[in-house]
């Protein structure tokens, strides 16, 4: 997910306790040379992080197989925080009540759940799609 952000231009946070390791060893590991551009912010709690967001106006959209709307229904807006749950887990119940919107990426019946990193790529080539943020390749965004 620091390489879909990092090729993508789009800042990552992260939300503690994270469901996988966010030592600096394990970051430089996976996220390899797409590290160095990539914008990682970390949040120690969600509560750190309602803080931050509220502050800066952001909207808080969800993904999550308990929701009823389709994201290619969503009008997203470019300055919205995509929000994923835990790999393990999914999201917990305040911060499915903390969010603006909930969205489902519609799957075929009885299937529970895409896994995390090509849930966020389709998200954000949706959200991308609509708001015109896909970078071109002169640098600037399409
Ligand atoms: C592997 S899933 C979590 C599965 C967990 N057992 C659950 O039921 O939420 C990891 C994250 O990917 C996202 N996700 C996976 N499939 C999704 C879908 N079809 N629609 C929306 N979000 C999805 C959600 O953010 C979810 O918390």
């Amino acid at each position: 997910m620091a390489r879909l952000g990092a090729c993508l231009g789009v800042p990552l946070a992260i939300i503690e306790p994270a469901g996988f390791p966010t030592t600096d060893r394990a970051f430089v590991r996976a996220g390899m040379d797409y590290l160095d551009v990539a914008v990682i912010e970390r949040h120690a709690s969600f509560a750190a992080f309602e803080s931050w967001r509220r502050a800066a106006g952001h909207r808080l959209v969800l993904f999550t197989t308990a929701a009823d709307t389709a994201f290619t229904e969503f009008a997203f807006r470019p300055d919205d925080v995509l929000l994923f749950g835990r790999e393990s887990a999914g999201a917990p119940d305040h911060v499915h009540a903390a969010a603006d919107a909930r969205l489902i990426i519609p799957m075929r019946p009885g299937l529970r759940s895409l896994n995390l990193a090509v849930t966020a790529a389709m998200a954000l080539s949706e959200a991308l799609r609509q708001t015109g943020g896909f970078p071109r390749p002169d640098g600037a965004r399409a």
